[in-house]
């Protein structure tokens, strides 16, 4: 495990209640019958979509916290969901205001 952060723990109710209508806002939802999120993104082609999974992954690497994703062509399905806590962790909400960052950078 990395050193950067310590043991994933799941977000309370009142993290939660902090953090998500951020991430609600520009388009994740949570998934039903588990805990983690969820978003679809668009591109205009593949290689926008490469490009963007391209830098995602390298981060996600840097951050040893790797999403679950789906690419066909332009789309990319992303879910998020740290596996060591069973849930919802900080971890997720860093990764995904990240992944919206190099979204915004791409469109
Ligand atoms: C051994 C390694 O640190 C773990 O498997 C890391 C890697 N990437 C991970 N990614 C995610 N999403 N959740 C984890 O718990 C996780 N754990």
């Amino acid at each position: 495990m990395g050193c950067l952060a310590g043991k994933a723990h799941r977000l309370s109710t009142e993290e939660r209640e902090q953090l998500l209508p951020n991430l609600r806002a520009v388009g994740w939802n949570e998934v039903e019958g588990r805990d983690a999120i969820f978003k679809e993104f668009h591109f205009k082609d593949f290689n926008r979509a490469f490009g963007f999974m391209t830098r995602v992954a390298l981060q996600a690497e840097k951050l040893d916290h790797h999403p679950e994703w789906f690419n066909v062509y332009n789309k990319v399905h992303i879910t998020l969901s740290t596996h060591e806590c069973g849930g919802l962790s900080e971890r997720d909400i860093n990764l995904a205001s990240f992944i919206e960052q190099v979204a915004a950078s791409l469109s």
